[in-house]
């Protein structure tokens, strides 16, 4: 809650702003690119309490609110966990999001990938 202004932290957004594009080319259909709303999808506000899309993570990258690459990695995962709890498993919706869990958290934790982020936050 320090009053300093954020301080700049360009490798790790810069590496963000790489993978996430990377992330939602796994979703062609783009179920995951907005925030769901309860028109299309009733009642999910009150089972869901906290929503996750790529676009917020887009905002949250340049607002600068990541400090860690697991941080970023939580939301992604965060967002694909709420589609598998709304939706049943039998759903376009529960096995989009089963596979781009699968997929993303490969890209993620890629051995290419470790080394470019400071160990330290
Ligand atoms: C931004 O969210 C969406 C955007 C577009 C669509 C969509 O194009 N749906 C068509 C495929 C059959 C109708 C679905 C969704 C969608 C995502 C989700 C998720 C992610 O749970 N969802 C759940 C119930 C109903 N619709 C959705």
């Amino acid at each position: 809650t320090s009053l300093r202004p954020r301080q700049e932290r360009p490798a790790l957004q810069k590496l963000l702003e790489l993978l996430l594009p990377n992330l939602e080319r796994k979703d062609p259909r783009q179920f995951f690119a907005w925030p769901v709303t309860d028109n299309i999808a009733p009642g999910y506000s009150s089972i869901i309490n906290k929503p996750m899309d790529f676009s917020t993570m887009k905002q949250k990258i340049e607002d600068n609110q990541y400090r860690t690459l697991q941080e970023f990695t939580d939301d992604f995962v965060l967002m694909c966990n709420n589609a598998m709890t709304y939706n049943q498993p039998d759903t376009v919706y529960y096995k989009a999001a089963k596979r781009l869990l699968h997929t993303g958290l490969r890209t993620l934790t890629a051995e290419k990938v470790r080394p470019y982020v400071p160990t330290i936050s």
